[in-house]
């Protein structure tokens, strides 16, 4: 693949936390429109690695490269926010006394103060990107509701709905699916599924159902390195995963 068409592409990502090694020398590639899955045993990296993607922890040592040619690996949180990579952790910051449609307006606004942009008109045109933002979230019916009384999972949508009106061109998650009902897992995943059609996705994950329900290339990572890239089939068959991980799992 042209490099171009790597949205991000790591090259021998490294930080050291005063000796300790917690990512060491990983590569990782993000193709466009791609949803991708990271996996790993507790300690493998896997958050250290969108954290120094997002610019919340500086790399020791290797580069970021967004879009195939710009070093973002320097850069600060707010800037490489501002070139369109997302993150998302897993506690919503949602405003839970706001009706789900008020946390979709500051959202739009982002730019200007809460209170300013809360007093400031909605335009008919914001107004139907909020709907719109909404229904692909499927909480179109829910726009008046406080955003506190909504289900654990339907925050989360929301505040994936959120980060969407800033049009990224990566999001990253991390655990998106922890805490969600069986039914809200599946519906997480479709959602998914729609968004990498305008916005590459990275997922941390440990919901291995949920992995295999919703993975095309999924990379393992231990010890602060990858281990294996490939299909969910390719990565269950190998050894060295069954005793790093999966066997952990199991047994
Ligand atoms: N700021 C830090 N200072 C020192 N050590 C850190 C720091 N951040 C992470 N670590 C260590 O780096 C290792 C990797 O942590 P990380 O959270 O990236 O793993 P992970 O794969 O996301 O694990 P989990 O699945 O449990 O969330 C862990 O041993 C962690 O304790």
């Amino acid at each position: 693949m042209a490099q171009a068409e790597w949205i991000l592409s790591c090259e021998k990502l490294t930080v050291d936390f005063d000796g300790f090694v917690a990512v060491n020398q990983m590569d990782f590639r993000l193709a466009r429109g791609e949803l991708r899955f990271l996996i790993g045993p507790n300690g493998a990296g896997k958050t250290t690695m969108l954290d120094m993607i997002c610019g919340k922890t500086k790399p020791t040592s290797g580069k970021v490269l967004y879009g195939g040619t710009m070093d973002i690996s320097r850069k600060k949180e707010h800037q490489i926010a501002s070139l369109g990579i997302a993150r998302k952790f897993q506690a919503p910051s949602i405003f839970q006394p706001l009706s789900v449609f008020e946390n979709m307006e500051l959202a739009l606004k982002q730019n200007r103060s809460v209170w300013a942009s809360l007093f400031r008109p909605t335009t008919s045109e914001q107004r139907e990107r909020i709907m719109a933002g909404l229904a692909l979230i499927g909480l179109d019916g829910k726009a008046q509701l406080r955003a506190g009384s909504l289900s654990h999972g339907e925050k989360q949508w929301l505040e994936i709905g959120m980060m969407l009106l800033q049009e990224p061109t990566v999001l990253l998650l991390d655990e998106p699916v922890a805490g969600m009902t069986d039914v809200e897992t599946m519906k997480t995943g479709e959602l998914l599924m729609t968004i990498k059609e305008n916005c590459s996705v990275v997922v941390v994950e440990h919901d291995m159902e949920f992995v295999r329900a919703f993975s095309s290339t999924v990379t393992v990572m231990h010890e602060g390195s990858l281990l294996k890239e490939g299909t969910m089939e390719d990565i269950q068959s190998d050894q060295r995963v069954a005793e790093v991980y999966l066997g952990q799992k199991a047994g």
